[in-house]
């Protein structure tokens, strides 16, 4: 198979200037695109540009170094965390072509150092300081999203506990000339919210709306938000976690970060009380440590959230 770009297609995709969320029109265009495709890129974020430049260049020196040094970092068969690329699970399992790097942020104490690269120097440092704002933008969004839908602004959050966690994953796909090879396989986030940073110049994610494939165009500066899966458990289906992708290009390679929030493990995540209705009935069941259950189902080539419906 061999998946099309579309790419002489001109495709508009939402962008909210996120500082302008305290007015009542930007939260209901936020309202509106979360429940259509839930996914946008927003602009206004604060975070300069120096910062993401510096943390690209932190992700990009730490994929240029030989073979030797990145797997000192390798993750371990059956660990998710650290450098490597796609497990192979299966014969028929579709190709896929890219190398990883999966680390937790926050808390601070269950970070594993070892797993942290040394090399470049200033790796730990940009990540910390990069992933600080970054939980700040998604503080500010999820209150936004509980505005937007009426609710108390800490209604998200406060069903993370005391310790939600944060999570970065960074992207490297290698140049690959096979049509059929996908960088990243159609899958749904395990966070609440994705917040990231794309390739400032290599296109690559594409999303699934009204059933077609849309690319997400570069804009060097602003910041993808792509809602995962447990955003549309909490809200009983009004908010929507897309499925989307990544397509491999021919000449170029291209990066991504991304950081991904979770709840505190073991807490219980379902639809918020406030959103369940005669008129919306309760529409899934909770969950405990959804990004486990979310990865098994994606390997069995299963959609987790039509597995947790009632
Ligand atoms: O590389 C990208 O643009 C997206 C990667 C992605 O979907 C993920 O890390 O969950
Ligand atoms: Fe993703």
């Amino acid at each position: 198979m061999v998946y099309e770009t579309d790419s002489d297609v001109p495709v508009t995709f939402p962008v909210i200037d996120i500082s302008l969320l305290s007015s009542e029109d930007e939260l209901q265009k936020l309202r509106s695109i979360l429940s259509s495709c839930g996914c946008f890129q927003a602009t206004g974020h604060g975070i300069s540009v120096e910062c993401l430049d510096k943390m690209r260049e932190v992700a990009q020196q730490f994929f240029a170094l030989p073979v030797e040094e990145k797997q000192k970092y390798s993750r371990s068969p059956n660990e998710a965390y650290g450098y490597g690329d796609d497990l192979v699970v299966s014969d028929n399992q579709v190709e896929t072509c890219c190398y990883r790097l999966l680390l937790r942020v926050f808390p601070e104490d269950q970070r594993r150092m070892n797993l942290w690269p040394e090399n470049p120097a200033d790796f730990g440092k940009t990540l910390h300081e990069y992933a600080l704002k970054i939980r700040s933008v998604m503080n500010d969004l999820s209150k936004a999203m509980a505005r937007s839908l009426e609710l108390e602004e800490n209604s998200f959050l406060n069903q993370f506990g005391d310790q939600p966690v944060l999570e970065t994953r960074i992207n490297f796909y290698p140049p690959c000339s096979r049509a059929e090879v996908l960088g990243v396989k159609p899958h749904l986030d395990r966070s609440t919210i994705t917040i990231l940073l794309q390739d400032k110049e290599v296109e690559g994610l594409q999303v699934l709306t009204d059933g077609e494939w849309h690319t997400v165009p570069v804009i060097p500066h602003a910041l993808v938000i792509n809602l995962g899966g447990l955003m549309q458990v909490m809200t009983n289906g009004m908010f929507k976690s897309p499925l989307h992708r990544v397509l491999t290009n021919g000449n170029k390679l291209r990066m991504s970060v991304a950081m991904l929030d979770e709840p505190e493990a073991e807490k219980e995540i379902g639809p918020l009380d406030q959103l369940v209705h005669h008129s919306s009935p309760r529409l899934y069941r909770s969950v405990r440590n959804f990004a486990a259950f979310n990865y098994e189902c994606f390997q069995k080539g299963k959609n987790s959230l039509e597995e947790l419906k009632i």
